[in-house]
């Protein structure tokens, strides 16, 4: 039996790491995605009946690992668990030395967090039973687009359909939606998921990519939102690489360090995430009315890109995407958890071709890479059998 389970994308449109301190932040899915395929192995399928086994297609690698092995290794903690549940540090310990078998290459070693959230997810919603999961993603990973979380988010969905712990009509072909009990259940192993990838993670990331839309998200709970206003934005993608977990960890000490100063800069993100809450859903009275909001808009951005700088997350990277586009009078702020990784830059109704064209020209000459993404669309769905 197989089942197929996507999951998108996001971008946070304000608010990242303040969020994790309790401040409001605003998300909105993005139309990229990845996709789960997870298969349970017949016992005429030859070799394969006792393997739990993972493949990256896009990176070409494949873990796998006796069924044996992993029960022997997380019996004591694990074993088709039906309520979403953290894993216990002395688990992690054992999935860590699980993933060590794996040997997986220095260059790939960020993997080593996933490939663990991956064998926690499994083992807790499957139990220990052969399974063949392959991942394909259009998401670029760790550069602060939500691919971690698009990976939980679909491997979730994908388990739970198999894990008959959720009401799905198997004969239904092309892609369906979970009901809201469902998601909710979803959204919450996937937060276990990301726990392990993320350390102390907000659960923005799971939460937009399992709901899809946009959201406003504090302390836990999500308020669905439409924009009344289009909202195009440029990602530039500064290929710099780096890890959301180290990132959110440096913010926290700078909070112990400082916590008065911080507090207050998480305050003003909270205001800043409001407002900017209020101002996109707010009605638009013609051509006028929506220069002025975009104008509003861009100050925004512009004041939580200052308040992340004062976070310590951004990057040489980061400042040079900012000043490229402010030389075409465009503003831009980091999205995700910074520190390289992808940048925003919004494109006002008004602006003509050429000039989007010359932006991303020089962004382009400086070894970044654009692109327009649709946002605001589907969340997680899953599929059985044949889909496109
Ligand atoms: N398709 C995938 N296959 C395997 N592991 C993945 C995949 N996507 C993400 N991961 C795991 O997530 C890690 C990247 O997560 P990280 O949170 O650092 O970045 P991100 O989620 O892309 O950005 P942000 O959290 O800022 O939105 C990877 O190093 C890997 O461990
Ligand atoms: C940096 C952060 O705020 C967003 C990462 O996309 C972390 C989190 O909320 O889990
Ligand atoms: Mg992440």
């Amino acid at each position: 039996m197989e089942v197929k389970a996507r999951a998108p994308g996001k971008i946070i449109l304000a608010g990242e790491h303040a969020v994790v301190h309790g401040s409001t932040a605003v998300a909105a899915s993005v139309d990229l995605y990845t996709t789960a395929s997870v298969r349970l192995p017949s016992s005429s399928d030859k070799g394969d009946h006792d393997l739990v086994k993972l493949q990256l297609k896009d990176l070409a690698l494949e873990f796998s690992w006796p069924i044996s092995r992993i029960k022997e290794a997380l019996g004591v903690f694990v074993g088709a668990i039906s309520t979403p549940t953290s894993c216990p540090a002395e688990c992690l310990k054992s999935i860590v030395s699980l993933v060590e078998d794996q040997n997986i290459p220095e260059a790939k070693i960020g993997l080593a967090s996933g490939v663990s959230a991956f064998l926690w997810l499994c083992s807790s919603i499957l139990g220990f039973v052969a399974v063949d999961v392959a991942i394909t993603s259009e998401l670029p990973l760790g550069s602060g687009l939500g691919s971690s979380a698009a990976f939980c988010v679909s491997l979730s969905a994908a388990l739970l359909a198999l894990s008959g712990s959720v009401n799905i009509d198997r004969e239904h072909r092309g892609w369906m939606v979970y009901k809201e009990d469902e998601l909710d259940l979803l959204n919450k192993w996937a937060f276990e998921g990301e726990k392990i990838i993320h350390g102390k993670p907000s659960g923005i990331d799971n939460t937009v990519s399992t709901y899809g839309s946009m959201i406003k998200f504090k302390s836990g709970s999500l308020t669905l939102i439409k924009s009344s206003m289009p909202l195009k934005m440029l990602i530039t993608n500064t290929k710099v690489g780096r890890n959301t977990k180290a990132l959110v960890a440096g913010v926290s000490e700078r909070t112990i360090r400082h916590p008065d100063a911080m507090n207050l800069v998480f305050n003003a993100v909270n205001s800043i995430s409001n407002e900017l809450s209020i101002l996109i859903q707010s009605p638009v009275h013609g051509e006028v009315s929506l220069t002025e909001k975009e104008e509003k808009l861009v100050e925004l951005m512009e004041m939580n890109q200052g308040l992340l700088q004062c976070m310590g997350v951004s990057h040489a990277s980061i400042e040079t995407v900012l000043r490229t586009s402010l030389k075409y009078k465009l503003v831009s702020k980091l999205t995700g958890a910074g520190g390289g990784g992808c940048v925003l830059t919004l494109l006002p109704n008004l602006l003509s071709g050429k000039v989007v064209d010359e932006v991303v020209a020089e962004l382009v000459s400086c070894g970044f890479e654009c692109f327009i993404a649709g946002i605001g669309g589907k969340g997680a769905e899953i599929s059985f059998g044949d889909s496109s």
